[in-house]
């Protein structure tokens, strides 16, 4: 196993075909090892699609994808990785201690003491059966399950939802605290975009299964600008939309709010803030067509050299 690579995830042209068509399509990024990432995207965009050819649940029907620099069909990426799937699937009749032995038995790296304190602080008794537990217990557990064997990369499909606040709350700090001490790797769908915003530094947006933005969280959020003004005759102003790229425009009555990437110094008729990540996040989701946006660093076809550190 190549540990040198310096990117947890290389995808290069993926994509999945099912029967009704395409789910994901031509998705090419790299994620830096190290990284905390959300993946994010409306209903039906393709995140779990991702999340399951990363974790070789389904086979991708074109392009390829390599974890840690070897590709994801190699046997040995499974001891590397950890996957909470959107239901948490543990079996209903294991106890919640039978459920952490089979996870110490599977896995040669297991930490009993970290899975055991996870449990603990939810206060679940070892001896319950998972199938009587509430959604949001089963997903303490089942969090106790992926902690626990310690991967390098920790791939979540929406874990926080069934979570009460405070165990949200919890679940974020464990999650921040163990990728900072073991350099563990995230990536995490969700929909509650100000709580990724707390939580990640690196962004990966999907849109009808396609790409459309990626790259550091404190790349991209400063890339934007708000501009509002004045509109002129049928809108946006006339040179907005041609030295800037327009991401999404909206004009109420004689004022206009438009959401940019700036080619250049923008004009000082008009007034300019930044936004922040979530009403950047929300333009692009209102707006499929927007054009995509993948920094330097998040590019799969970008060389080495021409990195920033
Ligand atoms: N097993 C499958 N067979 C056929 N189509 C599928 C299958 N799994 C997913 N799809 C389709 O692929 C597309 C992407 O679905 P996916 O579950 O990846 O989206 P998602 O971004 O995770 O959505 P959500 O936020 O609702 O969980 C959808 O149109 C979905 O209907």
């Amino acid at each position: 196993m190549s540990d040198q690579s310096p990117w947890a995830i290389e995808a290069d042209g993926l994509g999945k075909k099912y029967r009704r068509g395409w789910a994901l399509q031509d998705c090419s990024f790299r994620l830096p090892a190290g990284r905390i990432c959300a993946l994010v995207g409306p209903n039906g965009a393709g995140k779990s699609t991702f999340l399951s050819t990363a974790t070789r649940l389904v086979q991708p029907s074109a392009g390829s994808l390599r974890l840690f620099g070897v590709p994801v069909s190699d046997p040995a990426v499974l001891q590397r990785i950890a996957f909470l799937a959107q239901d948490k699937p543990l079996y209903p009749r294991f106890t919640v201690a039978e459920t952490l032995r089979m996870g110490r038995e599977l896995n040669p790296g297991w930490d009993q003491a970290l899975a055991e304190r996870i449990v603990k602080s939810g206060n679940i008794p070892f001896t319950a059966k998972v199938g009587t537990l509430s959604g949001g217990q089963r997903t303490r557990v089942a969090f106790a399950l992926a902690f626990g064997k310690r991967p390098d990369l920790l791939m979540l499909d929406e874990p926080m939802a069934d979570l009460d606040p405070l165990a949200r709350h919890e679940m974020a700090g464990l999650l921040m605290a163990e990728a900072a001490e073991h350099g563990t790797t995230v990536l995490m769908s969700s929909h509650m975009l100000s709580e990724m915003e707390d939580m990640c530094d690196f962004l990966l947006v999907l849109s009808e299964g396609r790409l459309r933005m990626g790259g550091a969280t404190d790349e991209l959020v400063p890339a934007h600008s708000l501009v509002t003004g004045v509109a002129a005759g049928n809108g946006l102003p006339d040179e907005l939309s041609r030295h800037h790229t327009v991401v999404e425009s909206r004009v109420t009555g004689r004022q206009f709010t438009a959401l940019v990437r700036p080619g250049g110094p923008l004009s000082d008729s008009w007034d300019v803030q930044v936004p922040g990540l979530e009403e950047v996040l929300l333009a692009y989701l209102r707006s499929p067509q927007a054009p995509t946006l993948i920094t330097d660093e998040a590019r799969f076809d970008t060389p080495v050299a021409g990195r920033a550190a």
